[in-house]
């Protein structure tokens, strides 16, 4: 799902937010020691790292929810610490966890905050939050009347997901958003969250403490510290494949694999040859996938196979339904060691 971006392209993006040397200090405690980063236009960074490493501290800065103590932040070529607060609050989104709702506000009036507060008239606000909640996948007839307690909590998500989207800000930040959500109807959001951004384009910077989450929808993670000390900026499956520091690696250990098999991806150097039409008779195998399937496809079409008479391997095809070769167990380990070696080329 990640990595949408061209490979190393995040990094020829102009900036959409830049943190330089940001430091916050509450009461002679240091949330955020020396933070210097960048967001790229388009993309969707991600923040994870343990509970009080700084992640909402760096999170609330960009809108100025929270001032820094010292250094800049700089939206686009603005200095925010120069901007209006509240200006500044209406052009970035911001969702968070349990959303926020209005309790005493509909729906429709949830959405149409912003829109309200900079004097939209009636209809152009009326049909903004029809085709809004139409995005985010709630049909208007059926919910815009409706109260947030009448709402199930993936559903309020969606509503504050679509009030952050009103005025179709270039840039949205977001606070563990599917935090309060079950685990089934998180993966939907995320998913449906993820092409919703694709389409708009919006910036996203968004903070999850779940390094599922951020693997399953950055384009890039930022594995923070206490302290909000970069650990490690790269994409998903370079951080996963290979951790830059013990504070990654241990975030990323229990369900590695698991999580390597999700990203990694079947290449031609994992092959086994396919039999010589002169050897011994061997039939094709029954099951194929694509060159370029996803490992953890590989092993379910492994286990799957695993009754057949061929039952070791599966055969794989190329973009054009030629067969290229077989994939085997052995085939998933190489592909494993190729992804997890010191250096192995761009991932
Ligand atoms: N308003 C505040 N006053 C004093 N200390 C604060 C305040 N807000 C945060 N902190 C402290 O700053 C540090 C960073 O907090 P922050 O909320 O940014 O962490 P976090 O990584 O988002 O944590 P979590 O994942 O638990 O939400 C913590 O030690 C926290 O106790």
């Amino acid at each position: 799902m990640a990595g949408h971006l061209p490979s190393g392209g995040a990094d020829e993006r102009p900036v959409a937010i830049r943190f330089e040397s940001v430091r916050k200090e509450y009461a002679g405690s240091v949330a955020v020691d020396d933070l210097s980063l960048a967001v790229r236009e388009h993309e969707l960074l991600v923040l994870v790292g343990p509970s009080g490493c700084g992640k909402s501290t760096t999170l609330r800065m960009a809108n100025r929810l929270v001032e820094p103590t010292a250094g800049r932040i700089v939206l686009g070529e603005e200095d925010v610490t120069d901007a209006d607060p509240v200006a500044l609050r209406r052009r970035i989104g911001y969702v968070i966890q349990n959303v926020g709702l209005f309790p005493h506000r509909t729906v429709e009036q949830n959405v149409a905050t912003v829109p309200a507060l900079l004097g939209w008239d009636r209809r152009r606000t009326r049909d903004r939050v029809a085709e809004l909640l139409t995005l985010v996948g709630l049909e208007p007839a059926q919910y815009a009347r409706r109260w947030p307690h009448e709402l199930s909590g993936g559903e309020r998500q969606r509503v504050g997901v679509a009030r952050a989207l009103a005025t179709d800000p270039p840039v949205l930040l977001m606070d563990e958003p599917f935090g309060a959500v079950d685990p089934v109807g998180r993966a939907r959001l995320q998913q449906e969250f993820i092409r919703l951004q694709r389409d708009l384009g919006t910036t996203v910077m968004m903070v999850t403490h779940d390094i599922d989450e951020a693997v399953r929808m950055a384009d890039r993670v930022v594995v923070l510290s206490r302290g909000a000390h970069v650990e490690q900026l790269a994409p998903p499956l370079e951080v996963v494949a290979r951790p830059a520091s013990p504070a990654v690696a241990d975030l990323v250990g229990r369900g590695r694999t698991a999580r390597l098999l999700a990203l990694g991806r079947l290449e031609p150097a994992d092959l086994d040859d396919l039999p010589r039409r002169d050897g011994p008779a061997a039939t094709a195998p029954s099951r194929t996938v694509r060159l370029g399937a996803e490992l953890g496809d590989v092993v379910a079409a492994l286990t799957a196979a695993l009754d057949a008479p061929d039952g070791t391997a599966v055969g794989v095809l190329d973009e054009s339904g030629r067969p290229v070769g077989l994939a085997s167990a052995g085939s998933v380990v190489r592909a494993l060691h190729r992804l997890t070696a010191a250096d192995p080329g761009p991932v």
